[in-house]
């Protein structure tokens, strides 16, 4: 159970584990009793591709032709380097990216991320900053880095950069995000897994899904 607490007159939350943040990157602070991320054995080397983790996901899945197809490298210790083609479909402002798309980016990249240091993970708290319009038709590119963990928790921040199409610059950061997972085991999914393809017992499916 998380116990947190919203405090209007500072606009400010805080959970039990001390962790602070607001809508503001300047407010989101790591813990004091931070680990080292260690990294798990079957994460690859470094400039090695980092596979899909579910071939159904909207973030990584080749089976998903509505989501966005982020493919991974792994980077230096514990980190990936996302890419994808910001596609028309996911338009939001008129000729620019739509911001949860961004965001489902993000979320993707540090899940990834966190493949360095656990096997399975899911998503606990994201927050975005949007720094500047991403343009249809560009290619983004998402670093993703684990920065330490406390017992099931995994604490991660991504940057985003244009690295080819209209706006490319990979020296600016248009867009930064922090995130909070937390590892799972197996029975995370028991109750659903049946639902892959929103029918029950989907054969073949539901098996591959047991190995999220
Ligand atoms: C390789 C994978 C790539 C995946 C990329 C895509 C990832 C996704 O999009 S996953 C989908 C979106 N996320 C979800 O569906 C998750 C839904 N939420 C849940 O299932 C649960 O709330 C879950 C698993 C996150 C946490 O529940 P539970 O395991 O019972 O943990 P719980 O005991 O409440 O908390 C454990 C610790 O985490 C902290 N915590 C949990 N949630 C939060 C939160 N939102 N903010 C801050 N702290 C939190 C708790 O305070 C506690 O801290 P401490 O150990 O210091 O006491």
């Amino acid at each position: 159970m998380v116990d947190i607490t919203f405090c209007r007159s500072e606009d400010r939350r805080l959970d039990r584990t001390g962790l602070h943040y607001r809508s503001m990157s300047s407010t989101w602070t790591l813990p004091d009793d931070l680990q080292a991320p260690t990294i798990v054995p079957e994460f690859p080397a470094s400039g090695e591709p980092l596979p899909r983790h579910w071939s159904l996901c909207f973030g990584c899945g080749d089976d998903q032709p509505s989501g966005i197809q982020m493919t991974f490298v792994v980077g230096d210790g514990a980190s990936v380097v996302g890419r994808f083609e910001v596609a028309r479909r996911y338009q939001g402002g008129p000729g620019v990216i739509h911001g949860g798309i961004l965001g489902t980016a993000f979320d993707e990249a540090q899940g990834m991320a966190c493949r360095s240091v656990a096997l399975a993970v899911v998503t606990a708290h994201l927050e975005i900053d949007f720094a500047r319009p991403i343009p249809l038709d560009s290619t983004l590119e998402i670093t993703a880095k684990v920065d330490g963990t406390v017992r099931r928790k995994v604490y991660t921040s991504a940057e985003a950069r244009i690295v080819a199409g209209p706006g490319a610059d990979p020296d600016v950061v248009v867009g930064t995000s922090r995130g909070l997972f937390l590892v799972i085991d197996q029975t995370h999914f028991e109750k659903v897994k049946s639902m892959v393809d929103a029918v029950p017992a989907a054969a073949g499916t539901a098996a591959e899904a047991s190995s999220f």
